[in-house]
Parts: structure tokens; C-alpha cells; sequence
């Protein structure tokens, strides 16, 4: 179980609030889309669980752990349990797309392993059928640096699964898809909430939120403005974000 009380981040000199007072209880599953304007706090929201960003205040329980206060050891859980899929995806450039998906089970590889290149033949199907279920079979051996930004986030997307992640922290995981293959990333999302037990935190579009989400969260000024489980938004919920 994951809980999360009172996060609060403010930024500059002036310590502007970006989030205020997030609190919410998540279990292992859920497929949890962040919905809200632009400018809400979602990226923030999204960071600071990935510990990219410090916390002001707050408490934050994974597993029993109390990540905080742990310091480094619970900044290191969630880096080698959690993947963080940013907005602008970071690859290896020179690296191939099956490579780059390779390298997410580098935690898991013995060091020698990595070292002489060699992978296990397991690891190289894993990848592969990654890759496939998110429409990227053909570009498995082209380079990064040569492929768009929605196929770099496929990429990603295949790492974090091929790593085996227990919560993954996405970003606008299918911006710039068209709809046919935004709903091909997020049924493979999905599946991975289902089958494997992960938990997928995404910022989406309303519409894909409601068809994909077992869970909505909605952002206004940095508060959880409303938190929803198996149905559409109300007019008044779309109003208040
Ligand atoms: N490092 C920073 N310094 C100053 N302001 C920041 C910083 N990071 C974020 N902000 C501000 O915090 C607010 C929330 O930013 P955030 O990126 O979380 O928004 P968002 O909801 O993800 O927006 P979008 O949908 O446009 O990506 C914005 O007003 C942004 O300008």
C-alpha cells in the first residue's frame, strides 16, 4: 500500500505553492489518471513521487516504509522500484530501441552481464514482446535518436515494463499518438495493472482518463480537487478542473 499525507512543494525565492495538502491512499492495480489544466501541478505531482523533487512537508508511506525519513535508502527504493516516464523521454540516442529496453533490466543483470553485452535469451524475448505490444515490433532495431517523440515514449513505456516496475510514474505517456495507438499504449498499461499487479500513474486527456482509468484524480492549484473510481466525470467535476 502506498500513502501519501500532506505533500506540499513550494518553488523560488517567494515559495509559491505548486501543491497543497496531497493526501490519498493507493493500492497495488490501479491504473490512476491525473486530469487538470495546464499549469495545475501535475508534472510536480508526478516528480516529487518519484523523488526527483524534495518535499516540503508531508509523509509518505511504501510497503511500511517511511521514505522520507529514510533519507537515501528510501530515495532508492522508489528509483529501482518505480520508473519516472518523463514528458521529453531520455534514451540512449545511438542506442537501438531494443537495446534501450534492454538497459531497463540492467538492476537485474549481473554486472559481468552487462559488461560483455551478452543478454539472456529471456530478457531478449521479454523486450521484444514488449516492444510489440506497443506497436513497435518494426522499429526494434532503429536508433533512438531516429525516431519520433511518441515512439521514444513507447520505448520508455517497454523499458519501465521490461524492468519490471512496481508503480509507474507517466507524463503524458501518449501525447502526439494518434487515438489508435494511445489506446494501444494505454490497454498495455492496463494490463500491466491487471496481470502483473502494477500500479500506472499517467497525466492523460479527459476522455482517455475515463475510457482507460480505474481511478481519476483531479488537479486544481495544487489540490486533489476530486478523486473518482469507475465513472465519467460530472459536468461539475470538469468545471472545477
Ligand atoms: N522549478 C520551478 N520553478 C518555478 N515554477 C515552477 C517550477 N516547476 C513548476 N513550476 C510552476 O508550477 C506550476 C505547475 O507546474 P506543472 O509543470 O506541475 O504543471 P502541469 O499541471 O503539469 O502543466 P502542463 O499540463 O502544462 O504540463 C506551473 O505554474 C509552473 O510554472
Amino acid at each position: 500500500m502506498i500513502r501519501v499525507e500532506n505533500l506540499s512543494k513550494s518553488v523560488g525565492a517567494d515559495r509559491i505553492p505548486i501543491l497543497r495538502d496531497i493526501r490519498f491512499d493507493m493500492q497495488q492495480g490501479e491504473m490512476i489518471a491525473v486530469v487538470g489544466s495546464s499549469g495545475s501541478g501535475k508534472s510536480m505531482l508526478l516528480k516529487c513521487l518519484a523523488m526527483k523533487e524534495t518535499w516540503d512537508s508531508g509523509r509518505f508511506t511504501v510497503d511500511g516504509m517511511d521514505i522520507l525519513k529514510e533519507g537515501w535508502s528510501g530515495k532508492q527504493k522508489i528509483r529501482r522500484e518505480w520508473a519516472y516516464l518523463e514528458q521529453n523521454p531520455q534514451l540512449y540516442p545511438r542506442k537501438t530501441a531494443l537495446k534501450n529496453v534492454l538497459i531497463g533490466r540492467f538492476g537485474q543483470t549481473p554486472l559481468w552481464r552487462m559488461a560483455t553485452g551478452m543478454v539472456r535469451s529471456d530478457d531478449y524475448m521479454g523486450a521484444m514482446d514488449h516492444l510489440e505490444g506497443l506497436g513497435l515490433l518494426d522499429k526494434a532495431h532503429q536508433l533512438a535518436e531516429k525516431m519520433s517523440g511518441g515512439e521514444k515514449q513507447r520505448v520508455a513505456i517497454a523499458r519501465a515494463l521490461a524492468h519490471g516496475a512496481k508503480v509507474v510514474l507517466a507524463d503524458e505517456p501518449v501525447i502526439g499518438l494518434d487515438p489508435h495507438t494511445a489506446d494501444a499504449v494505454l490497454e498495455t498499461l492496463r494490463k500491466l495493472c491487471e496481470e502483473e499487479r502494477a500500479t500506472v500513474i499517467a497525466v492523460l486527456p479527459i476522455e482517455l482518463a475515463e475510457k482507460h482509468a480505474s481511478r481519476i484524480w483531479g488537479i486544481a492549484e495544487g489540490r486533489i480537487a476530486f478523486d473518482i473510481r469507475g465513472r465519467r466525470l460530472t459536468q461539475q467535476e470538469k468545471n472545477q478542473i
